[in-house]
C-alpha cells in the first residue's frame, strides 16, 4: 500500500539537493532549439521559417506539458484521498525536458500494479476511441427519445420488504478476470428472463469486454428483450461520458468505484447521473473509502465489494467490518441501501450479510453458473424468492386519472384476467411507461399510495 501513493513517492533521491516537486520541475524557458549548433548555417528566411516552426513546436510542448502536469496534480489529489489506481499510465513530462532520472521512471510508469490498475489504462483508451466515434453531443440527442429510466432503489426496497430478504441484483456474468469463464452457453436475454422469474429484484450487466466478456449490446438486448428489472450498468467508469452512454444503452444505474475515482469525480458523476434519471451504486472495498462516501451528498446506494479488485482475494466478512460501529449508523441515518457485493453462495452468506445491515446483495457467480439460473435463486436463499414479483398484491394506490383512465382501467382488467391477482395500479402506471405523480402529459395523478 505504502508507496503507491503518489509520484513523488516513487523517486530516489538523485540529487544531493534538494529536487523541487515534479510539478515545478518544468523549465521556465521553453525555447529550446530543437536544432542546435545548425543555426548559421541558414539563409535569413530559413532561419526565420525555422523559428517560427520552432515557436509551433514549442507552444504543442508547452501544451502537453500543461496537460501532463494537470494529470499529475490530479493523480496527487486521488493519492491523497488514499487512491492508489492511478488513471493513466505516467509516462512523464515530453522527452526533451526529462533528466535522465525521469527516463527511468517513464518506464516503470508505463507497467499497471495491479489488475484494476490495467482494467482502468484500457478502459481510458478505449472510452476515449468511442468518444470520437459517438460525441457527447450525438449523445445528448439519443437521450431525447429514451424511455423514462426504472426506479433501482425503489425495486430493492420493494423485494426486500415483500421476501424479507435482501433484494437480489442478480448479475449476467460470462467471465471475470479471476475466475476465467462462468458459463459457456452464454444466452444474456435468457438469463436475464431466467433471473427475473426467479425472483431478482433487479440485474446487474456486465458491460466490459476484454476482461468480463460482456457489452453494451448485452444491456441494450435484455432492455430491448422486455425485462422489466431495472438494469444496473456493471463498467469502469473513468469518465461521465461513459454515464451517458450507459442510459442511452438502456441502463436504469450505474456503477462508481471509490478505488478509483477521487471524491470530486464521485460528486460530479451523481449529480449526473441524478440529472439523467440514473441510481449511482457506489462500490467501496475498505473503511476509508466508505468514509470517503459517506461524506459526500446524495449517495443513496453504497456496495460493499467483499473481493479485492487489486488482488480478488474474497472475504465476505468485509461487509459486516465496514458497517460496524459509527458507520453502520451514520448508514441508517441517511437512509442509505447497502448492497453487499460478491462471493456469496450459501442461504447462510445471505443470512450473515443480512444481519451485518444490508438491505441488498449483488451475486453473480453462484447463480449463473447453474444450469436453471433462475432455480439457482432459490438456492441460493434456500427458498423461492419469486413469490408476488412484479404482478403481486402490491400497495394500494388511489390516483386520479383523465384522458387516458379508459385505457387503464382495461389494462387492469386484461392483467387481472390474465394472472388472477390483482393488479397493483403502481405496477400499472410503471407497465404502461407512465410516471408517478403528476404527469401533464399522461393526466395522471397519484393521489395516495
Ligand atoms: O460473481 P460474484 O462473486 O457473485 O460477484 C458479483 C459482483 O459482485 C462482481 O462481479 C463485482 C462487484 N464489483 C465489481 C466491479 C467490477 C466488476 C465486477 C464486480
Amino acid at each position: 500500500m505504502a508507496g503507491l501513493t503518489s509520484w513523488r513517492s516513487t523517486r530516489v533521491p538523485f540529487l544531493t539537493k534538494p529536487k523541487p516537486s515534479p510539478l515545478h520541475h518544468r523549465p521556465n524557458n521553453f525555447s529550446m532549439n530543437p536544432n542546435p549548433g545548425a543555426g548559421n548555417r541558414f539563409p535569413v528566411t530559413s532561419i526565420k521559417a525555422q523559428q517560427a516552426e520552432a515557436s509551433t513546436v514549442n507552444k504543442e510542448d508547452e501544451l502537453k506539458a500543461k496537460e501532463w502536469e494537470v494529470r499529475m496534480l490530479q493523480e496527487e489529489v486521488a493519492a491523497s484521498q488514499g487512491i492508489r489506481i492511478r488513471r493513466r499510465p505516467p509516462t512523464g513530462p515530453p522527452v526533451h525536458y526529462v533528466g535522465p532520472f525521469e527516463f527511468r521512471i517513464q518506464n516503470e510508469g508505463n507497467t499497471p500494479r495491479n489488475i484494476l490498475e490495467e482494467i482502468v489504462w484500457n478502459k481510458d483508451v478505449e472510452v476515449s476511441q468511442m468518444k470520437q466515434r459517438k460525441p457527447l453531443s450525438s449523445l445528448k440527442k439519443s437521450l431525447d427519445n429514451a424511455p423514462p429510466t426504472r426506479d433501482f432503489v425503489g425495486a430493492l426496497r420493494e423485494a426486500n420488504h415483500r421476501t424479507g430478504f435482501p433484494g437480489l441484483i442478480a448479475e449476467v456474468k460470462k467471465a471475470s478476470p479471476s475466475r476465467g469463464i462462468l458459463r459457456e452457453d452464454f444466452d444474456p436475454v435468457e438469463i436475464a428472463k431466467a433471473y427475473e422469474k426467479g425472483g431478482a429484484a433487479c440485474l446487474s450487466v456486465l458491460t466490459d469486454e476484454k476482461y468480463f466478456k460482456g457489452s453494451f449490446e448485452n444491456l441494450e438486448a435484455i432492455r430491448n428483450a422486455g425485462v422489466k428489472c431495472p438494469l444496473l450498468c456493471k463498467e469502469f467508469v473513468v469518465d461521465a461520458w461513459q454515464i451517458f452512454y450507459a442510459r442511452v444503452k438502456g441502463a436504469d444505474a450505474i456503477l462508481l468505484i471509490a478505488a478509483v475515482l477521487p471524491d470530486l469525480d464521485i460528486k460530479y458523476m451523481t449529480k449526473i447521473c441524478k440529472m439523467l434519471g440514473l441510481t449511482a451504486l457506489v462500490e467501496v472495498h475498505d473503511e476509508r473509502e466508505m468514509d470517503r462516501v459517506l461524506a459526500i451528498e446524495g449517495v443513496e446506494l453504497i456496495g460493499i465489494n467483499n473481493r479485492n479488485l487489486e488482488t480478488f482475494e474474497v472475504d465476505i466478512s468485509n461487509t459486516k467490518k465496514l458497517l460496524e460501529g459509527e458507520r453502520g449508523q451514520l448508514i441508517c441515518q441517511k437512509d442509505i441501501i447497502v448492497v453487499g457485493e460478491s462471493g456469496l453462495f450459501t442461504p447462510d452468506d445471505i443470512a450473515y450479510v443480512q444481519e451485518a445491515g444490508v438491505k441488498a446483495v449483488l451475486v453473480g457467480e453462484s447463480i449463473v453458473k447453474q444450469s436453471d439460473p433462475g432455480k439457482g435463486i432459490s438456492g441460493l436463499f434456500g427458498k423461492d424468492i419469486s413469490f408476488g414479483n412484479h404482478f403481486g398484491v402490491g400497495p394500494k394506490v388511489v390516483f386520479e386519472t383523465w384522458s387516458i383512465q379508459p385505457k387503464l382501467e382495461q389494462c387492469a382488467q386484461d392483467n387481472a384476467a390474465a394472472h388472477g391477482t390483482s393488479i397493483p395500479f403502481l405496477t400499472f402506471i410503471d407497465l404502461l411507461g407512465f410516471e408517478c405523480g403528476v404527469s401533464s402529459r399522461n393526466h395522471i395523478k397519484v393521489l395516495e399510495i
